[in-house]
């Protein structure tokens, strides 16, 4: 129940569409019972009653309740005034109205229903969204990201439909079974109670066949994230998996989560199908009872019993008394699968980001002096990454991150941006901890050219201008002047506004990287966090690489995970790291002359050039 008042929040302000809803539903609600209401008076002008008929139905109007019998008052009053054509005629043309009345404020309670459920769903999905984007980088290292994706987009959509269907079907089929409850008592009180005494008993057995549905709903869910997720992962592979001639064994395991998912479905909804026929069983036992207890009473023939069309009326409404109460199990049974995903979409919502700004944080508005790494350490769960790291970037060097695969200098190049803060140590930007600075402020004098060339499905000037959307046309093409880009550029099919494809594919390794210096010239921070490409390109598209790096580089501070000789050689430091420590750190012809793991390396040609 919390979870679907949580969900129900996302719909505020609520009132907007609760209070029109309730009140063109209460008038649906009563003109729907209304003329159903008719039908004693309709019955009593077609068959009039010689017996106890009259004197009944002018007494019966005894409480305000007896609705009934107010309706029989009026027409028996009309049957002698103005004849039975007559009030035939004036009963027909009621039902007519009211009939066309319940239907307007049916139509527009439908209305208000459905701008409510979009506008939970628009607010729901947003929440998750801008949650997802806020959370830290570390988190997107445990998670599957099929399991976010369905979260966005399948769950959010189980959510709406269940949870506003439930909505929907709580306040106005109760309320229409009170509508017809008190019509019933009108026509017959020991009728009514005879055939309330059944509604406890299969609220009970419909409640046992669903119980289950809850748990198999969940399973479901992660089910179909788990597809999501590999179908993610086979389209971003695909060519490796046709390579590897690996489609007949991605087919399979495929089919099998679908196979698993399709099961799960079947089930589930086997037994929310359960509940229709069981509760229509159910329904039509208790019209059997009725009639059978009903006929009893019309035969017995004691004074103040029902009258022939009284009983007719009972029937025909008692049976449409089925419609709201089969709505109500048909939505419970539903709700659990919206309840489930509910908890999953809530579960992501709730999840909050381990990096935030201090609430004092400053804004780091320049960078002046140094970047100063000390005695910092970092683990990804036990495992301890990083070891008492200590080194100086000064302002206008370039300092070379070189040494072994696997050494953590990723790990260290990740935590200058804060994409996670360091176990312990520190790391101060011109003498500030940037754990005091604000997250933004830092990012923002830092540009990031990695080895993953990550471009977005979009146009090559969308995709530079990412770094200052405001840009102008003018500083575009500068910027892809400098990153050796323009060129091929304007050779392209539609020049800037060619789209790249997804992730870029489109675009050769080498035009990607220099797209993404594009990006990163247009930023023009201070700092620049490079990787160095370890992927071979051919000669002249290394060179125009390597020169819009040089040309990036360029009066900017610079922290290179190298693997070119040329751009350690050039390096003002070199810091080597070795498992997780810096081993060594100067220029290059110190650290030769030091005989260490550098010299190693370079006797063993580990870098390319
Ligand atoms: N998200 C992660 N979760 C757990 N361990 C990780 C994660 N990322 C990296 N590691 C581990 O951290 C260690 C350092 O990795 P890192 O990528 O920083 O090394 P590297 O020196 O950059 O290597 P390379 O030159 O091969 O890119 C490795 O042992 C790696 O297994």
């Amino acid at each position: 129940m919390k979870t679907y008042f949580r969900l129900l929040s996302f719909a505020k302000p609520i009132e907007k569409f609760a209070i029109p809803y309730v009140i063109v539903t209460l008038l649906a609600v009563l003109f729907g019972t209304l003329n159903l209401t008719l039908l004693v008076p309709l019955f009593d002008t077609l068959l009039p009653s010689k017996s106890s008929g009259t004197v009944d139905v002018v007494n019966s109007a005894s409480s305000a309740f007896d609705i009934t019998g107010k309706f029989s008052d009026f027409v028996s009053h009309s049957l002698i005034v103005n004849g039975r054509a007559e009030t035939l005629n004036y009963v027909c043309i009621i039902i007519v109205a009211s009939v066309l009345l319940s239907n307007f404020f049916r139509y527009f309670s439908q209305r208000f229903m459905e701008d409510l459920r979009v506008h939970t769903l628009l607010n729901l999905r947003k929440s998750v969204f801008n949650n997802v984007m806020n959370l830290h980088v570390g988190y997107f290292n445990n998670e599957r990201k099929g399991d976010i994706i369905s979260k966005v987009a399948s769950d959010v959509q189980v959510v709406q439909f269940t949870v506003t269907n439930t909505l929907q079907v709580v306040f106005k089929e109760p309320l229409t079974l009170i509508f017809y409850i008190i019509v019933l008592l009108s026509i017959s009180v020991k009728l009514t109670l005879f055939s309330l005494l059944v509604i406890p008993v299969s609220a009970f057995i419909i409640s046992k066949i669903v119980k289950r549905i809850k748990q198999q709903a969940k399973e479901s869910h992660e089910s179909f994230a788990k597809m999501i997720g590999f179908l993610d992962e086979s389209l971003s592979g695909i060519k490796i998996i046709k390579a590897f001639n690996s489609t007949d064994r991605v087919k399979e395991k495929f089919q099998k989560e679908n196979e698993f998912y399709s099961n799960l479905n079947r089930k589930m909804v086997r037994r929310q199908q359960l509940g229709s026929p069981v509760s229509e069983f159910l329904g039509v036992l208790m019209v059997s009872l009725i009639v059978w207890y009903g006929g009893n009473l019309i035969i017995s023939n004691q004074p103040g019993a029902l009258t022939t069309s009284q009983f007719i009326a009972y029937i025909a409404f008692f049976s449409q008394v089925m419609r709201p109460a089969k709505a109500l199990t048909d939505s419970f049974s539903g709700i659990h699968s919206g309840i489930a995903a509910g908890e999953r979409v809530l579960d992501l919502i709730d999840t909050k980001p381990l990096l935030v700004n201090q609430p004092d944080a400053k804004v780091l508005d320049g960078f002046n002096n140094a970047i100063s790494v000390q005695n910092v350490s970092f683990n990804y769960g036990e495992k301890q990454i990083l070891n008492s790291i200590t080194f100086d970037i000064e302002k206008g060097k370039t300092v070379a991150l070189v040494g072994p695969s696997g050494g953590g200098k990723s790990t260290l190049m990740d935590l200058l941006p804060r994409f996670h803060d360091p176990k312990s140590g520190t790391i101060k930007i011109d003498g500030h901890d940037y754990r005091e600075l604000t997250v933004e402020s830092i990012r923002s004098q830092m540009g990031t050219v990695n080895q993953e060339s990550f471009l977005f499905n979009d146009s090559i000037f969308n995709n530079i201008a990412f770094a200052k959307p405001d840009a102008t046309e003018e500083e575009i093409i500068a910027a892809a002047k400098i990153a050796n880009a323009h060129d091929f550029i304007l050779n392209t099919e539609n020049g800037y506004q060619t789209n790249v494809g997804d992730r870029g594919n489109k675009l050769s390794g080498g035009q990607k990287q220099r797209v993404c210096i594009a990006r990163a010239v247009l930023a023009n921070p201070p700092i620049m966090l490079l990787d160095e490409a370890t992927s071979a390109l051919d000669t002249e598209s290394e060179k125009l690489v390597q020169d819009a790096l040089n040309n990036l580089m360029k009066n900017r501070t610079s922290i290179v995970i190298a693997h070119r000789l040329s751009t350690i050689q050039h390096a003002d430091k070199i810091v080597v790291i070795d498992k997780g420590e810096v081993v060594e750190s100067g220029s290059h012809s110190e650290l030769m002359n030091k005989n260490g793991l550098y010299r190693r390396l370079i006797d063993m040609q580990a870098f390319t050039d």
